[in-house]
């Protein structure tokens, strides 16, 4: 199918930008995508331009495309797990050149000077600028890496480690970009990635799985907590989780009952609490990371009755992003993956609604996005 033009961006009168780039949209909540032609803005001084090569889809892609979170503007062409190679790099840029390996995750500006900035949690900025669906400074919209290229400022730009230190695959390393900060800043920022300690991480999906392998890189004892019975096997086998429980499995889950320093949560779609409450320890942690379309209810006797901490916990920060890369890279942790061509994100995001991904679709954009 032919790319159509931005029809509604350029009926809002947003600039335009010169470059001319190709991506996948959505242009309702249908979640449907189709080629389309869109702009990108010339390389500024601290810009780097980056030939996509791959990019993830993550659940939050799904949300937003099909207005699950009721903020998308269309047309969403959506991605926030972008890697690819730098083309070119305006004057100030100092750190990339050329032919470099990178990526790109959730953020793509922040105001740089608010506390949250200037604290280094860059991705608690009160204006942060959203990989898509966003405005950014300029006042034009952000468009995702479901497209062939992305002009991004060098702040938001991680490197990927060169194979003498340990290469990181571009294809499998993309989900690290959301999926991997996600869930690696919660579990070092809430000590639940200390050896020893017993972590269960709820929903086995892209970034459940890369959760099981971060805590066994941190040399942790990790539980699935899963409504999966189908998904044991792999975890046990092939992800290395240590024990493996169903949700809905009345003796597994009371067997397993206060034994867990901390959880992760990354539930898709709204569930009860109280369940995954009653495994934490006294003063154990619950994160979430999830993002249902629907809200969440707090049981509070099951919180308060033995002290248990709720948390939330947004993305990552970019030298949290960097440090995750470089530890993913020397610890050969990388996503599982199904990479598909662009020809197939629209029966992809059917089989991801379904939770039929093992466990992350990556979209081969370099190879199979094409202008014409
Ligand atoms: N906080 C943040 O910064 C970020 C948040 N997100 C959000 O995290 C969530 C997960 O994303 P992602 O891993 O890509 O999604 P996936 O679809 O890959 O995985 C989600 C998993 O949740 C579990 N699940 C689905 N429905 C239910 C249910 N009704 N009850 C309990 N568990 C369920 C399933 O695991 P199983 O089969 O094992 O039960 C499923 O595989 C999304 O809401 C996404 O928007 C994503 C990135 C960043
Ligand atoms: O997949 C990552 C999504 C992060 C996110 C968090 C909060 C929010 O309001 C978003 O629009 C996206
Ligand atoms: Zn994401
Ligand atoms: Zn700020």
């Amino acid at each position: 199918m032919a790319p159509t033009t931005t029809a509604t961006a350029a009926a809002e009168k947003p600039p335009q930008h010169a470059r001319k780039a190709v991506g996948l949209a959505a242009h309702d909540n249908s979640g449907h995508l189709t080629p389309i032609h869109i702009s990108r803005r010339n390389t500024g001084d601290d810009d780097v331009v980056i030939k996509v090569l791959y990019c993830g889809i993550c659940h939050s892609d799904l949300h937003t495309i099909k207005n699950e979170w009721r903020n998308a503007v269309y047309p969403v062409v959506a991605g926030h797990e972008i890697t690819g190679v730098v083309t070119e790099v305006g004057k100030n840029v100092a750190r990339f050149k050329a032919g470099d390996e990178v990526g790109v995750g959730c953020m793509v500006n922040t105001c740089g000077g608010c506390e949250s900035c200037r604290d280094g949690c860059e991705n608690y900025c009160s204006r942060v600028v959203f990989t898509y669906n966003s405005v950014d400074r300029d006042g034009t919209r952000t468009y995702g890496g479901y497209s062939d290229t992305v002009v991004v400022s060098e702040r938001f730009v991680v490197r990927f480690p060169s194979a003498a230190a340990g290469a990181l695959p571009l294809d499998s390393g993309a989900p690290l970009l959301c999926a991997g900060v996600t869930v690696y800043a919660p579990m070092r920022q809430h000590g639940l990635c200390e050896p020893g300690k017993h972590v269960g991480v709820v929903g086995l999906g892209g970034l459940g799985h890369v959760a099981v392998k971060f805590a066994r890189a941190f040399g942790m004892k990790v539980t699935v907590i899963s409504t999966s019975p189908a998904k044991r096997q792999e975890a046990l086998e092939r992800l290395g989780a240590d024990a493996f429980i169903v949700s809905t499995n009345a003796s597994e889950m009371k067997a397993a009952m206060g034994t867990m320093h901390g959880i992760i949560n990354t539930a898709s779609a709204s569930t009860s609490m109280h369940p995954y409450l009653a495994l934490l320890k006294p003063k154990g942690k619950m994160i979430l990371v999830g993002l249902p379309e629907k809200p969440l209810q707090i049981p509070t006797f099951a919180l308060v009755g033995g002290g248990k901490v709720l948390a939330g916990s947004c993305m990552g920060s970019i030298s949290e992003t960097q440090e995750m890369i470089d530890f993913a890279a020397e610890h050969g942790v990388a996503a599982d993956i199904e990479l598909i061509g662009a020809n197939e994100v629209n029966t992809a995001m059917e089989r991801l609604a379904k939770g039929d991904v093992r466990y992350r679709f990556v979209v081969d954009i370099g190879n199979t996005l094409k202008s014409d």
